[in-house]
């Protein structure tokens, strides 16, 4: 017997669910990850088993390559890809521009990599997940393991020189361990409180030697598609949205 959904669940279902109306016959996809991405791959299984759908997909991490091939879906690596039509990923903050907060789940590298080498980022998210500003969610920070307290301590400085100099910065565990991210490197994640200007926070973080990337996704993504516990789904599009592929360098 299939077992009844939590709201939470049925939120992040109805917003999968709808996402996957965007996929077409033939396309090469980026599969994102969490739990509202497991969601989206179980769909796409299910079209292909019911529909004979015929897509590639490209996960953002080891847990979503494993989902993506017990459903049948035709998994290959990035560079076998080479271009994606669409990604479908989750997010864990989104504010009215569509720019996100990502990495909850410690796969913000692959995925930023990913959504970066597609034509669309589509992204699904439970009502929870819209913010007027980023910030509340704490930012993700991928960083090399080799000199990590040099390169906490230069993180702290572009804080400071950028206002948020008193944020708590935590080391991203998993139980009594530090994670390892799919790549072999650790996380550090900044309680921000706000992020007043993302593009300058990012570009700053991102200068930083043995920074690996952050979790903020700036004009990647052009549509979220927000879930309701009622199961209903709304799309909500960016004012200034640009493809995916076209946002980093024009
Ligand atoms: O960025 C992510 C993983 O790195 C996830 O997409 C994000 O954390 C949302 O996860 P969930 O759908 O489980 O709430």
């Amino acid at each position: 017997m299939a077992q009844e959904l939590s709201a939470a669940d049925k939120a992040k279902a109805a917003a999968a669910e709808r996402s996957v109306e965007f996929v077409e016959d033939g396309m090469r996809l980026g599969l994102g990850t969490g739990s509202t991405a497991a969601f989206m791959v179980r769909a796409l299984g299910r079209r292909i088993r019911e529909e004979g759908l015929r897509i590639t997909g490209v996960p953002t991490s080891y847990a979503t390559g494993q989902l993506a091939r017990e459903q049948g879906i035709d998994v290959i690596t990035l560079d076998e890809a080479g271009w994606l039509d669409l990604t479908i990923d989750g997010a864990d903050e989104f504010d009215p521009r569509l720019t996100l907060i990502k990495g909850g789940g410690g796969a913000h590298l692959q995925e930023k990599i990913v959504a970066s080498a597609s034509s669309r980022m589509i992204v699904i998210a439970d009502a929870g997940k819209r913010v007027e500003e980023l910030g509340a969610f704490p930012l993700p920070v991928e960083v090399l393991k080799f000199g990590e307290r040099a390169s906490e301590a230069l993180i702290r400085r572009a804080l400071t020189v950028l206002d948020m100099g008193d944020a708590e910065i935590t080391p991203r565990m998993r139980g009594a361990e530090r994670l390892v991210t799919d790549e072999g490197n650790h996380i550090l994640d900044l309680h921000l409180g706000r992020i007043g200007n993302p593009r300058a926070l990012s570009a700053a973080l991102n200068q930083v030697p043995g920074v690996v990337e952050n979790g903020l996704f700036i004009d990647l993504c052009d549509t979220v598609i927000v879930g309701h516990e009622d199961g209903n789904s709304e799309i909500v599009s960016a004012q200034q949205a640009q493809p995916a592929a076209e946002s980093l360098f024009g």
